[in-house]
Parts: C-alpha cells; sequence; structure tokens
C-alpha cells in the first residue's frame, strides 16, 4: 500500500539540509537492505542546494559510495560538460566530490554523443541501458530505490511538461522536444518509469510552485499537471517549504 506524505519546511536552504540528510538515510538503508542504492537524479535550484548539502555533511561517509547505482530522471539535450546539462551540475554540486564507481553512474547521452544531435535515438539508447541493467519484464528497469524529481511552476516534472506527448508515452524513456522551459529539446523518463520506484520525493520551494503544487495535491490530472502523475510504490513525498506549500490543505499536510 503506498502512502503520500509531506512534509513542510521554514525555508529552501532548511529544506535543502533536511533533505540531504533524508537522502543520506535512504541510501544506508537501501545498502544494508540489498547492498546497493539505486537512485534518480533530478536537476533545477532545489536539486542542486540538496546536492552540495550532501557534499558538506559529514555523514555522507557513511554511504558507500562505490555500491551507489545513478541514473537520471531528466536532461537537457545539449553537449557533454555545457552548464545547463543536468549531469553537470550534479557533478559539480556533489558526484566529483565522492568515491562513485564511474561503471555505475548512467548520465543520459549529450547532444555530441553516440547519436549525434539526434534526441530520439539517444532517448531510445538510454531506454536501452535501463532495460540491461533491469528486470525482464515489461518494463525493463533496474530496480529504483528513489526517484528525486523537481516540481517545475507549470507543474512539471523531469522534462514531462503539461499536455505535451512525453505526458501520454507509455515507453520508459522519451525524446522532447518544443519545451517552454529552455532548453527545447531535452530526454526524459516517462511517468510509466518514475511509477516503479520504491519512492518518489518530489522537491519544491518558493511561492512561483504553490499554485502547482496545490492543484497536483488537490487531485489534478496527470497530463495537465504532471506532478500528479506521479508516485511510488511504497511512498510519495512532498519535500516543500512553506511557501510552495501555501495552497496545501491543512488536511493534506498532515497525511502520513
Ligand atoms: O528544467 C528542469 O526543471 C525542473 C525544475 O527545476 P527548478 O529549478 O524549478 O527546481 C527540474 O526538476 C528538471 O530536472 C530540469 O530539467
Amino acid at each position: 500500500m503506498s502512502q503520500t506524505s509531506v512534509v513542510v519546511h521554514p525555508d529552501a536552504d532548511a529544506m535543502a539540509q533536511a533533505t540531504a540528510a533524508r537522502l543520506i538515510v535512504r541510501l544506508i538503508d537501501a545498502q544494508s537492505h540489498r547492498g546497493t542504492a539505486s537512485v534518480v537524479l533530478t536537476g533545477g535550484r532545489g536539486a542542486a542546494a540538496i546536492y552540495a548539502a550532501v557534499r558538506d555533511s559529514p555523514a555522507r561517509d557513511a554511504v558507500d559510495w562505490s555500491k551507489v547505482d545513478l541514473w537520471w530522471g531528466d536532461e537537457r539535450f545539449l553537449p557533454s560538460g555545457d552548464p545547463e546539462r543536468n549531469e553537470t551540475q550534479a557533478r559539480a554540486a556533489l558526484l566529483d566530490a565522492v568515491p562513485l564507481d564511474p561503471a555505475r553512474v548512467h548520465p543520459m547521452p549529450a547532444s555530441d554523443g553516440p547519436d549525434g544531435d539526434d534526441p530520439e535515438a539517444a532517448a531510445g539508447r538510454y531506454s536501452d541501458e535501463l532495460a540491461l541493467a533491469g528486470r525482464a519484464g515489461s518494463p525493463s528497469l533496474p530496480p529504483f530505490d528513489l526517484v528525486l524529481l523537481g516540481v517545475g511552476e507549470d507543474g512539471h516534472i523531469a522534462s514531462v511538461f503539461p499536455e505535451h506527448p512525453a505526458a501520454y508515452d507509455t515507453r520508459t524513456v522519451t525524446a522532447v522536444r518544443g519545451a517552454p522551459k529552455p532548453p527545447p529539446v531535452r530526454i526524459t523518463l516517462t511517468q510509466v518509469a518514475i511509477n516503479t520506484a520504491t519512492e518518489v520525493w518530489l522537491i519544491a520551494a518558493g511561492a512561483g510552485k504553490a499554485g502547482a503544487v496545490g492543484l497536483a495535491m488537490a487531485g489534478g490530472g496527470p497530463v495537465q499537471l504532471p506532478a500528479a502523475g506521479v508516485q511510488g510504490l511504497e511512498r510519495t513525498l512532498w519535500l516543500l517549504d512553506r511557501e510552495a506549500a501555501r495552497d496545501v490543505s491543512p488536511r493534506l499536510r498532515s497525511l502520513r
């Protein structure tokens, strides 16, 4: 039975610190349970602050980073090393500072990668990489202990934007063209893939996110508000600051 929880923090900084602590514990728990931990990373401002807080926490040494599998929920389809790539930002904030096994780090392809400037081929390549690491069956994906997702002002998660084809896609990975937020070309896991995770954490800070968060939590449609269409198999956790939680009804805030 899946559980939905909401945690409201005083501000964005407190949220980043608390979420970093929570993430470290999640990795430790997954490793105690099955030896490894598998996390799908997100991009955006909130995520960068969380990654930096993990990097700066002495507790990070309790994680066996050589046994962490990292995947990405979405990527801006730009050349490798571009500062706008989610991979570049995660590496700068955390990944370059911890002893990961490079073979367990799975960035989405870049626009100067093996498929060149062809996002559909790159999405297919990432889908194959997931399937190779995955369980047989449909969808063929590795077990994800946790998917982290930023929530956009319009309610997008990963690069699944409201009313866009990706919000209807039933494959695991898809290319996005014409995204309303730059850059227009992206690659994203779909809601189908995200919803195979044991836990999904949705992160939002600031008043600009309040409308989307309030509507998604009140039961918006998954195509109109992609954030409303994701949940973990065991747990869905909304991690908010006070401003982003402004429109969440008190009844939902006390969900546990
Ligand atoms: O473009 C993106 O935006 C979302 C949200 O970012 P934020 O800065 O508003 O937190 C992010 O989750 C996604 O990974 C990224 O590609």
